[in-house]
């Protein structure tokens, strides 16, 4: 393996895949620390953990764990994928898991760059814009766990560090690759270990991605990438081999725990053209709706690629909450999608599509996926899936913010036909 990923989440974590295994790197996803050996044919492995708002400690102690099992497998250079919106608190993590990184392979400088402009996110003089609106006006304002109220990426990353944060500066970046790489080496002379980079398009990042071709460590967004492939390339290592995605072929069902505004949209424009079970929280506290119903519910209409879906807007949300708690309600619609989607792929579900990071997370784990080859781009940031593991299944996991209005129905196809 050449370029080991460690990243904070399952949808972060297959967006990062995709845009390795677009660059040409035979990409692999693994699910967790594996018990042993990475595939010889692997270049690039992500590592996909659940770590984004677990507490500091264990998020640093998750990520060195997954740094060591890298190394173990030969990489030389190591990434840290976190979202392209930042999310995190003033408390972390995306701070001390990035120094833990740093002083762990011994980095002089790693940049910070969560910018993806295929899905709007860019950054410029250190400051974070969704969609060309600042980040803390952008919804992400009013995110239920890592609310982002301030855009400017350095000040809430210096809350988050021991040491001062840098900044590279677009004035600088458009300059091109040997102008980055001063910056870089003024950053670490110093003593700035970490260093937030401006970009606003794909050529950013792969002026980026050049100059960065010797660090031991790299964070960002899954745009950080677009660059790293190429480095690889130019030396020779690359096989050119393809990622050992095929396509399934069998019945195939949606599941969507996202709440977001786009996902909203999603699945009122998938329902309007497939069947589709609305879960309420109620109903699934109170034992109303079990996944074996909803399993029963789906069987019955399989040949239309059926929808089961919590997806409800945030008044409703906020109520649920208030009745049964935050955690409590998320852990038991997480639960009943993760035993809906064994008894589904145990009945031979061929493909499954999945809305949410947290209802992904769920869905993966009950599934016991060890890890995934990386098929197509179904749209920006999401990939087809063959899972590896007890149940072969193909999947897709959307984040709650990607893919256009069709993408259900784009990533069924994606994942092969019936
Ligand atoms: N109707 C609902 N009421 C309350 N909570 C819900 C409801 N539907 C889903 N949830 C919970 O809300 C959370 C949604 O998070 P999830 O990460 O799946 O989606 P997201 O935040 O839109 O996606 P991403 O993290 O990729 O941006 C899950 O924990 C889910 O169980
Ligand atoms: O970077 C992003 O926006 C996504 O890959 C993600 O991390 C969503 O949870």
């Amino acid at each position: 393996m050449l370029l080991g990923c460690i990243a904070d989440d399952f949808t972060g974590a297959s967006d990062l895949a995709n845009t390795l295994a677009k660059g040409g790197m035979a990409t692999m996803q693994f699910v967790g620390i594996p018990d042993g050996a990475a595939p010889a044919d692997c270049e690039a492995g992500v590592v996909a953990l659940k770590s984004r708002t677990v507490p500091v400690a264990d998020a640093v102690a998750q990520s060195l764990a997954a740094c060591e099992w890298l190394l173990a497998q030969g990489c030389t250079q190591i990434l840290f994928k976190y979202c392209s919106t930042f999310d995190s608190t003033k408390e972390g993590n995306i701070g001390p898991v990035a120094e833990a990184l740093v002083e762990r392979l011994g980095a002089d400088v790693a940049v910070v760059c969560p910018v993806f402009p295929a899905t709007g996110r860019t950054l410029f003089n250190g400051h974070l814009f969704v969609g060309g609106v600042l980040l803390s006006e952008s919804g992400m304002q009013n995110h239920p766990l890592t609310p982002m109220t301030d855009p400017d990426i350095r000040r809430w990353l210096s809350h988050q560090t021991k040491g001062e944060v840098g900044l590279v500066p677009f004035s600088v970046v458009r300059q091109g690759f040997d102008a980055i790489q001063l910056a870089l080496a003024d950053e670490a002379k110093a003593g700035r270990r970490l260093a937030v980079v401006d970009a606003v398009a794909d050529d950013d990042l792969l002026a980026i991605g050049g100059a960065i071709g010797g660090a031991k460590l790299v964070t960002g967004g899954s745009g950080i990438a677009l660059g790293l492939p190429e480095n690889f390339r130019k030396k020779g290592l690359l096989s050119g081999r393809g990622t050992g995605f095929t396509p399934g072929r069998g019945s195939a069902a949606v599941i969507s725990g996202s709440c977001s505004t786009q996902s909203r949209a999603q699945v009122k424009a998938y329902t309007a053209r497939h069947p589709g079970l609305a879960v309420m929280p109620d109903e699934v506290m109170g034992g109303a709706m079990t996944a074996k119903k909803a399993f029963d519910h789906v069987m019955e209409r399989i040949g239309h690629a059926p929808m089961v879906y919590s997806s409800a807007d945030p008044a409703e949300v906020k109520a649920a909450q208030e009745r049964y708690g935050k955690a409590e309600v998320a852990e038991a619609i997480e639960g009943f999608f993760g035993e809906l989607a064994v008894m589904l792929a145990d009945a031979g579900i061929a493909r499954l599509v999945v809305g949410g990071g947290e209802t992904s997370g769920a869905v993966v784990t009950a599934l016991e996926v060890e890890r995934f080859h990386i098929g197509p781009e179904i749209d920006p940031g999401v990939p087809a899936l063959a899972a590896e593991g007890p149940r072969p299944i193909r999947l897709a996991l959307k984040s709650g913010n990607f893919g256009a209005l069709d993408f259900y129905d784009k990533a069924l196809a994606a994942l092969g036909d019936a």
